[in-house]
């Protein structure tokens, strides 16, 4: 197989954060003190991979320990998807896990926990704009779920084209055990696998589907034992790209339009929403409650 590694993500080490609003907008910078915490450098953090002989790249997520979604980290995924969809030879990507167990844990709370509300705006907005870089992109996406996938973690599987999934792990939406609500995007991403009803109540209860249940409603396409996940994906990359590629994202860009609509004309909105929600004293209680909850169940 032959590897060609991409020189991706230096902007994390410099003492400055370049941190872009929007991919047409010029990006901000933030001061190094607003950097969240992480157990991985942000070098280390994010894997690319190319295969030249495939045209599929492998982005391997490692920000240990469960790939919490920090916005350094949401900021690299963007410049990276960018990068292979410049890239002309690259059709398809897989996104893969280096965490044990984990797919994604989902956003880093911590980027919620007492936020300063300039981070908390441009948090959002870096989410939103990688999430519709994800949706729509030109490349067949494949997400290699080699374990649990929560909340933030389903938001990138759910993005995806196709979805392989290892046994005995959860998958879903569980943000109001947080308190907090999934964005209406997110909510359609997963609609649009599961159906209404099926979102509706596990919304509603923050319920978490098992990786089998998961794929009787939808939400994953197989699930293989934990060491087939990347090959199977592989695999299943293969055969996607025996379609032609412009035929499917045409087909892809029809399916998920009015998904892609409602989205435009309601991120505004969603993101004062966010930015008005998350510093409220009663949210930031439940959201700490929830974080010593976690820590102490060891
Ligand atoms: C108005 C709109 C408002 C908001 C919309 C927001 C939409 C999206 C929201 C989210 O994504 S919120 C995040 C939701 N995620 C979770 O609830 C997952 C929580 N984590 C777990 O359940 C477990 O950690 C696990 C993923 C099942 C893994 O379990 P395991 O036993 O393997 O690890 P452990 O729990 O010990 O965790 C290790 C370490 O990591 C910390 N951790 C875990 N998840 C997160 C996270 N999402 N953000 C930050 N930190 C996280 C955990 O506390 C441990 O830290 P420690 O070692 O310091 O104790």
């Amino acid at each position: 197989m032959t590897m060609r590694s991409f020189g991706l993500i230096r902007q994390c080490c410099n003492a400055l954060v370049r941190v872009p609003l929007a991919r047409e907008k010029s990006p901000v910078s933030l001061p190094i003190s607003h950097l969240s915490r992480s157990l991985t450098t942000a070098a280390e953090a994010l894997k690319i991979t190319y295969d030249e002989k495939s045209e599929v790249a492998t982005m391997h997520l490692c920000r240990k320990p469960v790939n919490g979604l920090s916005l350094e980290f949401i900021t690299q995924i963007s410049i990276a998807l960018e990068k292979l969809e410049n890239e002309r030879s690259c059709r398809g990507v897989i996104i893969s896990s280096g965490c044990d167990n984990v797919f994604c844990a989902g956003l880093d709370i911590n980027e919620m926990l007492r936020p300063t509300p300039e981070r908390l705006e441009i948090f959002w907005k870096t989410l939103q704009d990688m999430w519709l870089q994800l949706f729509t992109t030109r490349l067949m996406t494949v997400a290699a779920i080699t374990g649990h996938c929560i909340a933030g973690g389903c938001l990138i599987s759910s993005a995806c084209d196709h979805r392989v999934m290892a046994p005995n792990f959860k998958i879903g939406l569980n943000e109001v055990k947080l308190g907090i609500v999934a964005p209406f995007w997110l909510v359609d991403s997963v609609k649009n696998l599961i159906g209404y009803r099926q979102t509706e109540w596990s919304l509603m209860k923050g319920h978490l589907f098992s990786s089998e249940d998961a794929l009787r409603l939808g939400l994953v396409d197989k699930v293989v034992p934990q060491d087939q996940v990347v090959l199977q994906a592989e695999a299943d990359m293969a055969e996607w790209l025996q379609v032609p590629d412009s035929a499917r994202h045409l087909s892809k860009t029809l399916m998920r339009r009015d998904t892609v609509v409602r989205f435009r004309s309601g991120r505004e909105a969603d993101l004062k929403t966010f930015v008005n929600y998350i510093p409220k004293e009663s949210i930031q209680k439940t959201l700490h409650s929830y974080v010593e909850s976690l820590k102490s169940k060891k």
